[in-house]
């Protein structure tokens, strides 16, 4: 479903990927734990084309979003990108919109699906989330935990393919974490695929298909939460989680 080969990335002097590969099959939950400014973010934004890389390929359901540092035309990538669904950490919900406003936004904007049925499809995700009561309110009035089911139902909008997840619950109170990784939780139960780059180890160890370690712009290693968190092969993992754990 995500094909990554040799991914590379600059800012000015700084070398914040070097050459990353990496698959995520459909339906696979893929979590992304590394130290502050090994490049997660980057990576999973330039996933989204919300950056520009400098080098390597990227395919997305059998799709070219770029080749050898290449993009395809814009009209493609419009395609592509529509493919994903993206949630951040600081949530970046419209604050003049209500909660339906919010998730209602980007259907309208595609030319050709009918009103009431956008309408009925924001109503059956916040009950997903759990906040079909908060429909009519502004994201001020929410706490940030339902903030980010708010962001959540808003990406689930345009029927992704895929969800990426940046720091998902970085911004939270702990006390909220728990209602945000609960709902990534049943999505990942519905296979939907994921990647999610975290600090939740709790939620790489349980929920994840694969754990990826990234550091200093480079896959140290990957591997199924058990064997990455129960037996890492390399000293940088090692030591990284026995500073985190
Ligand atoms: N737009 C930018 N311009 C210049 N440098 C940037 C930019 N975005 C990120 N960087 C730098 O690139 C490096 C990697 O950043 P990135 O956010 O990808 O790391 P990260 O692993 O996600 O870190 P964190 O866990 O703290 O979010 C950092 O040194 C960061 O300062």
């Amino acid at each position: 479903m995500v094909e990554v080969e040799h991914l590379r990335k600059s800012f000015g002097d700084l070398e914040v990927l070097k050459d990353v590969s990496f698959h995520v099959a459909a339906s696979e939950v893929l979590a992304v734990i590394g130290p502050s400014g090994s490049g997660k973010s980057t990576m999973l934004r330039a996933l989204a084309h919300l950056e520009e890389i400098d080098g390597g390929s990227i395919r997305i359901g059998g799709e070219t979003l770029a080749k050898d540092g290449r993009y395809a035309s814009s009209a493609k990538l419009k395609g592509i990108t529509a493919r994903m669904g993206m949630v951040f950490q600081h949530f970046n919900l419209f604050p003049h919109l209500t909660v339906r406003g919010n998730l209602e936004l980007a259907p309208k904007l595609v030319k050709g699906l009918a009103a009431a049925d956008i309408r009925a499809k924001a109503s059956e995700l916040l009950e997903k989330v759990g906040l079909s009561d908060k429909a009519e309110v502004y994201p001020s009035n929410l706490s940030g935990g339902q903030k980010q089911r708010v962001a959540i139902a808003r990406a689930l909008m345009m029927s992704p393919e895929i969800l990426l997840f940046d720091e998902p619950t970085s911004a939270l109170d702990p006390e909220l974490t728990g209602e945000v990784l609960q709902v990534m939780k049943q999505l990942a139960e519905e296979r939907m695929t994921m990647i999610v780059v975290t600090h939740e180890m709790g939620f790489a160890r349980e929920v994840a298909d694969r754990v990826m370690f990234m550091a200093d712009g480079e896959i140290i290693e990957s591997g199924r939460p058990e064997q990455l968190f129960g037996a890492p092969q390399h000293e940088r993992t090692r030591s990284f989680l026995q500073r985190v754990l």
